[in-house]
């Protein structure tokens, strides 16, 4: 058990800046999930932790306690990654017991067969350990790679995508039981993943990660009813919050279109949209914009239909306007007809404002501790 501390933490590979000044305070027994996308420096994060890359610039701290220089097998920090390369000819037991019969801990056998029985019967394997790893699945493989890394005890639990190459079934139920095991085993558990589903499911806090950067840290609820910026809200939700442009009349009205005019700004951005600002951007979720096929009211919007997905119960409706494609979530029951218009209505109420700068109106980043999000309403 531990917390961990980075502080000002950068990183460079030759030219490549894979780490900028991260700032990070990670909670004894907390599930923290490092969320980015592909060449964010997730990775790289984890490796600095871990011990096996030094940072160029910036401190690691382990309950406080300086960690720069110690050496990774020092750390008691156990990794779990997307490839957890097994011993492919052992039985699962082996497997599981490998570290506690390696010449640095060289456990007594009724240790070993204790620890082993410990962590299978958390991870649901019990009745697996005669079999070798030839006969398992690649979700049971999944708990073997899992099993071997919690039989140390480590202090902190680093895992690089572990459950990314299980079939879609698989991993939501692997999701629900790390979830679960993580609350039985007391230890902070930093998970990496380019998933936003696997990253609200999991974490008691998420850091968005991009090109080296920290975008936000915050709860689920935060990053996603907050997003402190556009990257952030274009990372979570499926599909992804349309985005629209809007200009501000000096009397506090937004006109998105032509036909969406005049609509007053909420009483909640009004204090933030400073006198010279003329144009805001209005993030608006798929499954908050309203449509009908007739023009219900003066601020519906004729659109054009574009495409319409069923994805079971629910559909994705894309129209067009004046070039811009806006998504909305529909049931998949419903009948649209492709030559006809649709017309949509955007709630200003139920949209996130973000301004000039793509940052939220609302939020502020705290000057101590970048990443963190201070709310202004
Ligand atoms: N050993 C290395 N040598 C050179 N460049 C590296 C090395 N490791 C990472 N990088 C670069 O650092 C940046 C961050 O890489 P990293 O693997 O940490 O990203 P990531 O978020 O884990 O990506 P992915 O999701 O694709 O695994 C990338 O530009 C990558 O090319």
């Amino acid at each position: 058990m531990a917390d961990v501390t980075l502080q000002s933490v950068s990183k460079k590979f030759k030219k490549d800046i894979a780490l900028d000044n991260i700032n990070l305070k990670i909670k004894d027994k907390e599930f923290f999930v490092i969320f980015g996308p592909a060449g964010a420096g997730k990775t790289t994060l984890l490796n600095v932790i871990a011990g096996l890359y030094l940072p160029d610039y910036g401190d690691v701290y382990l309950d406080g306690e300086h960690y720069n220089y110690v050496e990774p097998e020092d750390r008691n920090i156990a990794m779990v990654f997307e490839n957890y390369a097994l011993y492919p000819h052992f039985t699962v037991f082996d497997n599981i017991a490998s570290p506690l019969r390696s010449p640095r801990y060289k456990e007594p056998k009724a240790v070993v067969e204790k620890e082993v029985s410990r962590v299978a019967n958390i991870l649901k394997i019990d009745h697996l350990l005669e079999r070798d790893i030839s006969e398992l699945s690649n979700g049971q493989r999944q708990r073997v790679g899992l099993g071997r890394a919690l039989v140390r005890n480590p202090n902190v639990f680093l895992m690089d995508e572990p459950i990314t190459h299980l079939d879609a079934k698989l991993r939501h139920q692997m999701r629900a039981e790390l979830k679960e095991m993580q609350k039985n085993l007391d230890t902070t558990t930093i998970y990496v993943t380019h998933d936003y589903l696997e990253a609200l499911s999991l974490g008691d806090k998420i850091a968005i990660l991009n090109e080296g950067k920290i975008e936000q840290i915050g709860t689920p609820d935060e990053i996603y009813y907050y997003p402190h910026n556009e990257f952030v809200a274009s990372s979570f939700g499926e599909p992804e919050i349309n985005f629209f442009r809007a200009s501000v009349t000096k009397d506090n009205q937004l006109s998105i279109f032509e036909e969406a005019k005049n609509q007053p700004l909420p009483e909640t951005i009004k204090g933030y949209v400073k006198e010279n600002v003329t144009s805001v951007k209005l993030g608006i979720r798929p499954k908050n914009i309203q449509y009908s096929f007739t023009k219900e009211n003066e601020n519906c919007v004729e659109c054009i239909p574009y495409s319409f997905e069923p994805l079971g119960a629910k559909a994705v409706l894309t129209v067009e306007k004046d070039g811009n494609q806006i998504r909305l979530t529909v049931p998949s029951t419903l009948q649209v007809a492709m030559d006809k218009p649709v017309y949509v209505q955007l709630d200003v109420n139920k949209a996130i404002f973000f301004g000039p700068n793509k940052m939220n109106l609302l939020s502020k980043y705290r000057e101590d501790a970048k990443g963190e999000v201070v709310w202004q309403n």
